[in-house]
């Protein structure tokens, strides 16, 4: 089966103190259609690069991210927005629900950045429902806890129905309550057949994952290499 996802030996290269390194180093990564995968790794080994790449937000120094067969390298900015809009459901690190619009617009918001038949309005509402969040859709980010947030960032990383979602460290700044029901919501997807690509500092997380992935100094490894 086609993967979903699939990065072929990704490579970022920065510059420190003049001397180049390898944020991320011959990375290869497939995520196959309903599959659920964990990256873990110390801070700094740079598993938000990685992301960032696989979400069409930053290009790589070399190597191909493909999301359904279809590149994400060397595509032009109006078609890589098209694609990563559609396709991705990308939950990025922090905060990032835009404060001047309403948890009902903010989840709508990528439905209205481009034309979409059907009922964006309706879908909003049962994706806010789904996640036991209905009663806040006129209310404002700010008027939201972290772990309410989260379950309205996840709400909208779901409305264009998007091939994969991903998301960088979706429970950092969470209790362990918020947590669970953060996880439980991503279980709860996984079951219905959505494809999930997730980074994580926190080991818990992993008992709702299918694979794990670890990083290390740029370099990426199956399974749990932390624990050794
Ligand atoms: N734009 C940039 N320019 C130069 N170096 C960068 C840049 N972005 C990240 N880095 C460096 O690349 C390395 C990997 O960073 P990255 O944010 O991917 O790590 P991370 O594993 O996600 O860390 P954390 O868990 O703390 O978020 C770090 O050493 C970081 O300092």
């Amino acid at each position: 089966m086609e993967p979903v996802l699939k990065l072929k030996d990704i490579c970022k290269e920065y510059r420190r103190g003049g001397a180049p390194f390898f944020a991320v180093d011959h990375a290869s990564l497939e995520v196959e259609p309903g599959g659920y995968v964990n990256i873990i790794g110390r801070s700094g080994s740079g598993k938000s690069t990685l992301l960032n790449i696989a979400a069409g937000m930053l290009p790589p120094t070399s190597g191909v991210a493909e999301l359904g067969g279809v590149s994400l390298t060397g595509k032009d900015d109006a078609e890589l927005s098209r694609i990563r809009n559609d396709g991705i459901g990308f939950i990025p690190q922090g905060v990032s629900a835009l404060p001047a619009l309403t948890v009902l617009e903010n989840v709508m918001l990528p439905f209205c950045l481009y034309p979409h038949d059907g009922d964006g309005e309706g879908y909003a509402r049962l994706l806010l429902d789904r996640f036991g969040v209905a009663d806040l859709a006129d209310a404002w980010p700010g008027e939201l806890s972290g772990g309410e947030l989260r379950r309205v960032l996840i709400a909208r990383a779901l409305i264009n129905r998007p091939q994969i979602v991903i998301a960088d460290e979706p429970t950092s700044d969470l209790d362990v309550r918020s947590t669970r029901d953060v996880m439980e919501a991503f279980a709860k997807l996984n079951a219905d057949g959505t494809t999930l690509l997730i980074v994580s500092h926190d080991l818990d997380a992993l008992k709702y994952g299918k694979r794990v992935y670890t990083m290390s100094e740029g370099r990426l490894a199956e399974g749990n290499r932390l624990a050794l």
